[in-house]
């Protein structure tokens, strides 16, 4: 999976993926064909964290796939986020792939910021600050700087809390 889901061709992929479903109206029958991607459905684990569910299906692309994903953010020596992909035949419902889906999770939330940063961003982005060191906060510095030439970027190590307030 690290060697198939390269930042560079995520960028594409996503921006290809949001301009499809921006243009599919959510469900409606138009021009980039049906797709049906409702938000995510979460089951609370009370105190521990959720378990979600993201389904869709892509006309365009024959595609009728879910991620689920749990969310544990205590979790402590192992990954507080851990997911797998299950991908069925669109033409009969069959299961036909599982596949693990951190390395995706990972990769695709990082590669879809750089997108978005890509298009609201003003000028041309020199400084690149993180708060947090955990999974995201590594692949997110990978993804922004494989899509700008930053000058300088820095981030707050796990031990260094930010207060919310
Ligand atoms: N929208 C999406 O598609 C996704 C969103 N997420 C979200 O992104 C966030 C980060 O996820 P991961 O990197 O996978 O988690 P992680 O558990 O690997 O990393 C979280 C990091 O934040 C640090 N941290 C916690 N509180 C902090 C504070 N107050 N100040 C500075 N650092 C602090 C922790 O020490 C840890 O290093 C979570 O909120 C997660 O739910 C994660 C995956 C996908
Ligand atoms: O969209 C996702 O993927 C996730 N979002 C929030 C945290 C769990 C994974």
């Amino acid at each position: 999976m690290q060697d198939i889901l390269k930042y560079n061709l995520l960028f594409d992929a996503l921006e290809r993926g949001f301009a499809l479903f921006s243009q599919s109206s959510c469900g409606q029958e138009a021009s980039a064909g049906f797709i049906d991607q409702p938000v995510r459905t979460c089951v609370t684990i009370p105190s521990k964290g959720f378990f979600g569910c993201m389904p869709v299906y892509i006309e365009a692309e024959d595609l009728l796939v879910s991620k689920l994903v749990t969310a544990f953010p205590k979790n402590k020596d192992i990954p507080s986020h851990n997911a797998i992909v299950a991908v069925f035949d669109a033409s009969c419902g069959v299961p036909r792939a599982l596949l693990d889906g951190d390395i995706i999770t990972t990769r695709r939330t990082a590669a879809a910021s750089a997108v978005a940063t890509k298009h609201l961003v003003n000028g041309e982005p020199k400084v690149l600050a993180i708060l947090g060191c955990g999974v995201q906060g590594t692949s997110h510095y990978d993804a922004l700087t494989a899509m700008f030439q930053l000058e300088k970027s820095g981030s707050a190590r796990s031990n260094v809390r930010v207060d919310d307030g």
